[in-house]
Order: C-alpha cells, then sequence, then structure tokens
C-alpha cells in the first residue's frame, strides 16, 4: 500500500513539472512508428475514473505516432453475470472451465459490454477506436486447449477437458495492419474462432502475447493489479531476463496467476516482442510513466 502511494504521489508529481515533456521527448521520437500491444485489465478497468485516464492515455500515444493495440480481460465481470444467470464456473489453473452455455455468457460481456465501453471511452477522449474480437477478420484463430496435468497420488498424466477453453493458432496481423493505416485504435476480445468457426474463451494475457508476438510489438504492456513482480522480501524487481524468470519460478517467488503471466512475458520476448513489462493499473497515468520515463514504473522482462 506504501509503495502504490509512493507511485501515485510520483505520478502527479511527475505531470506536473516542467521536467515533464523535456525528459518523455526523446522516448516519443524512440517509438514512433512502433507497436505496444496492452493488456487492459484488472482494477485500472473496473475504475472510472482510472479507465476515462487510460482512454486519454492511449489516444496521446496514437498522437506522438505510437501504435497501440488494447486486449482486455474482464474475468470478474464474466463472474458477475454467471451468477446473475445462476451458471457456476470453476477455475482450473486459473482458466474458467467453459461449458457450450458458458462460452455464450463470456463471448457476451467480452466482446459485448466491456470491449463496447473501452471503445467508447477511446472515442470519448479524442481517438478512434474499433472493437474486435478474434473471430472479426479472423484476427484470433484457435483451437481446443491441450492441457494435461499429473495426478500426484497415481503419478499418471490426465488430459483436463476445460470445454471451450482455447489456445492461438495463428493471429492474422493483416486487420491489425489496415486499421493501423486508418488511424485506428483496434480493441480486442480475448475470443477465439476454431477451425469450424466455433467459439472460443481464451486467457487474455494469452491472447495479448500472441498478438504482441505476430505483429512483432515494440512492447508488451501488462497492466495489474501489483506493483510488478517482487522478490521474497517483497521488494519490486524492475529488470529480468528470460533466465530470472526460469530461477524465480523454481524457487518459489512466484505463484499463482504470475506464473502464467511471466510466461507470456517470456513467449513473447522469445517471438520477437522487444520487452514485455508487468505494471501497476492502479497508479494514474501507469503507461506514460512506464514509457516516457527513464525509470519506468513496472517490472521489465528482455531476452
Ligand atoms: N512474486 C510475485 N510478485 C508479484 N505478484 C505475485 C508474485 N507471486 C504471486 N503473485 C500474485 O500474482 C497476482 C497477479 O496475477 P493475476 O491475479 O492473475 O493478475 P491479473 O488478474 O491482473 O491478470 C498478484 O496479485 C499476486 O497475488
Ligand atoms: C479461459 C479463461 O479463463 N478466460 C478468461 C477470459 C477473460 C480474462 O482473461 O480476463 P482477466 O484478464 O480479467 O483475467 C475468463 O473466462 O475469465
Amino acid at each position: 500500500m506504501t509503495q502504490i502511494r509512493k507511485n501515485i504521489a510520483e505520478t502527479k508529481h511527475w505531470l506536473r513539472t516542467a521536467r515533464t515533456l523535456t525528459e518523455a521527448l526523446p522516448f516519443m521520437r524512440r517509438y514512433a512508428g512502433q507497436t505496444f500491444v496492452i493488456k487492459y485489465g484488472g482494477h485500472a478497468m473496473g475504475d472510472a475514473e482510472l479507465s476515462n485516464i487510460f482512454a486519454h492515455d492511449v489516444v496521446l500515444m496514437k498522437q506522438v505516432g505510437i501504435n497501440p493495440i488494447i486486449v482486455h480481460g474482464g474475468g470478474p465481470q464474466i463472474g458477475r453475470m454467471l451468477q446473475r444467470l445462476n451458471v457456476e464456473t470453476e477455475f482450473v489453473d486459473g482458466l474458467r472451465v467453459t461449458s457450450a452455455e458458458t462460452v455464450d455468457v463470456v463471448e457476451m460481456v467480452l466482446a459485448g459490454t466491456i470491449n463496447k465501453s473501452i471503445v467508447s471511452a477511446i472515442n470519448q477522449a479524442g481517438g478512434t477506436a474499433i472493437g474486435l474480437s478474434g473471430k472479426d477478420g479472423n484476427l484470433v484463430q484457435a483451437r481446443k486447449l491441450r492441457r494435461t496435468k499429473r495426478d500426484p497420488e497415481s503419478n499418471i498424466e490426465k488430459i483436463l477437458d476445460l470445454g471451450f477453453v482455447g489456445e492461438p493458432t495463428k493471429v492474422n496481423p493483416q486487420v491489425l495492419a489496415a486499421l493501423e493505416q486508418s488511424g485506428m485504435v483496434p480493441v480486442i476480445a480475448p475470443i477465439g474462432v476454431g477451425a469450424e468457426g466455433e467459439t472460443y474463451n481464451i486467457n487474455a494475457d494469452t491472447v495479448a502475447g500472441a498478438v504482441a508476438a505476430a505483429v512483432g510489438a515494440a512492447r508488451l504492456l501488462m497492466l495489474t493489479d501489483v506493483i510488478g513482480v517482487l522478490d521474497k522480501s517483497g521488494d519490486l524487481l524492475t529488470d529480468l531476463t528470460v533466465e530470472d524468470v526460469a530461477k524465480l519460478e523454481a524457487d518459489g517467488t512466484v505463484s499463482g496467476g504470475m506464473i502464467p503471466k511471466l510466461q507470456t512475458c517470456v513467449e513473447a520476448v522469445q517471438g520477437g516482442v522487444e520487452a514485455s513489462v508487468i505494471l501497476d493499473g492502479r497508479v494514474p497515468h501507469a503507461l506514460l510513466l512506464e514509457i516516457f520515463t527513464d525509470k519506468g514504473l513496472g517490472t521489465l522482462v528482455r531476452r
């Protein structure tokens, strides 16, 4: 809590000082023409003021010549809708087991309400956003996720059936290139389309990583609800290599949702993305602070 208060205070100060533009200008020049994929989720998405600030920051990025692509989540919102509809939901290894009934609700919430509210916020902030799901223009082609788990008692590898949970097989960057050329900001819901046209529910971090690799993004920025990756004493780790990440996983420093998040970061940099960053979406203007300051904000992962 102390660290986030400190970060918020520093951001407010940074935005008010005369050195803001002097510090930001070299970064604006450096990143002009480059693509930044932003995974948008967590608290940053649920809070009206933070959502508004996020939309303005995206528009500013676009205005200075960066090409932002947004991939959004919405797990908590899906959960609330399923509850209203009295549909039970269960997670295995952080992934929602998705029945045929559930996938309809997932698509409705992600590609409907959430996607359109982000599009609307960016347009209100002065940009031109276009909402897409992975079905539009065959953007995210997918297949049923193949996952196995070793049963600790019998030591037998079991196939997990998570229903309509998908994994990306191919991302079609043409759609995104066309939007970039027209000055538009793509906002992508993490829904994939199967070979038979079936709908897949895909973890939003996974889609963001796949999109970042497919477009050769300069950065994959993952907004979340922690200040970044913490070491065993709870201090922020600002820079990590792929080897460092493997060590942190092996010695148990990272656990839970941070494991797949870091895996996505690693896969993105191994897939050609220059660097992935996990940063605190609760900090107003987290994007600007990360992109346009020497210090950055969260944890940067590089090859
Ligand atoms: N070493 C670590 N540093 C930071 N967070 C960690 C670490 N190990 C585990 N975590 C957990 O990972 C969570 C982030 O993953 P997740 O909740 O899946 O994020 P999101 O919902 O934004 O996708 C943190 O809230 C924290 O509880
Ligand atoms: C398969 C799977 O679990 N899909 C996620 C998709 C949304 C998501 O990833 O949202 P967050 O980024 O907010 O967690 C789900 O159904 O919740």
